[in-house]
């Protein structure tokens, strides 16, 4: 069974149907892209799956759980995590705070019965855990908004990680990256999978077919095709929707 289902989800803005009857698996231990043209519907779908929009019809299942009613930071408390396009550091705190900061606030009632030291070194440790991860360790002590941006990226991934997630949401990590920085960021998020499952959506197609075990691409609200880089990169259907386009696949 996989970790994670979008059933037939749907969402209409007035008479614009943004997300027809989108029906998506996530694998444990899977990257899978969402890809297609602007105005596709993938920010749509993924604000459906955090629960940033309500859906219209549908059902959104992790783990076994039932997300679908649930508000944003229950998903989240339930193991689905996301990182924006947006940053969300504390930029006049450093690094290191930030991380503190993030773990403290995930490990919320769950350090209680610990003596404060213990607790403190417990959460310690998990900043700097996070820190190695992401390849942070020489810049903990600098302020986060003076980190150049592939930094900042790095940094919000690892505030995303500090929920612990089973699905993480990532979205668009490469954007505004230069060739040097998103391919340290594909390093990357390709040892993030061993921690959790990935839904990745981006519009560096080089980053997505050198990640994807899978790809959906959605155009005009619905799933055109689902299934391995290969396969997707030789559908006829896909070609026609990127020809001519910057993202050729
Ligand atoms: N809040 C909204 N109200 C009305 N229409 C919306 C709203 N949000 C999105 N849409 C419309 O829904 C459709 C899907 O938009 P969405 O932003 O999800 O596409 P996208 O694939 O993420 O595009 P891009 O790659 O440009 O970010 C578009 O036609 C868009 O104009």
């Amino acid at each position: 069974m996989s970790l994670f289902v979008a059933d037939r989800l749907v969402k209409r803005f007035g008479g614009l149907l943004a997300t027809d009857a989108v029906s998506l698996a996530v694998d444990q231990g899977e990257v899978h892209a969402l890809i297609g043209p602007n105005g596709a519907g993938k920010t749509t779908l993924v604000n459906l799956i955090s629960g940033l929009l309500p859906a219209d019809a549908g059902r959104l299942v992790l783990d076994g759980v039932e997300l679908t009613a649930m508000a944003p930071h229950r998903r989240v408390q339930h193991g689905l995590s996301r990182c924006f396009q947006i940053t969300s550091v504390f930029g006049g705190r450093s690094v290191f705070d930030n991380l503190l900061l993030a773990a403290q606030a995930h490990a919320g009632s769950s350090f209680r019965f610990l003596r404060r030291r213990a607790a403190e070194t417990g959460l310690h440790r998990q900043a700097l855990e996070l820190a190695q991860m992401l390849g942070l360790e020489a810049v903990l002590h600098r302020l986060a908004a003076t980190l150049p941006h592939g930094l900042q990226r790095r940094l919000d991934l690892a505030l995303a990680l500090a929920t612990r997630p089973k699905l993480l949401l990532l979205d668009e990590p490469m954007a505004g990256m230069g060739p040097d920085d998103s391919q340290q960021m594909v390093a990357l998020i390709r040892r993030l999978r061993e921690r959790t499952a990935i839904l990745l959506i981006e519009h560096d197609m080089d980053a997505v077919f050198q990640l994807a075990d899978r790809i959906s691409v959605l155009d005009y609200g619905r799933v055109l095709a689902c299934g391995d880089p290969a396969w997707i990169r030789a559908h006829p259907q896909v070609r026609a929707v990127y020809l001519g386009t910057e993202e050729g696949v």
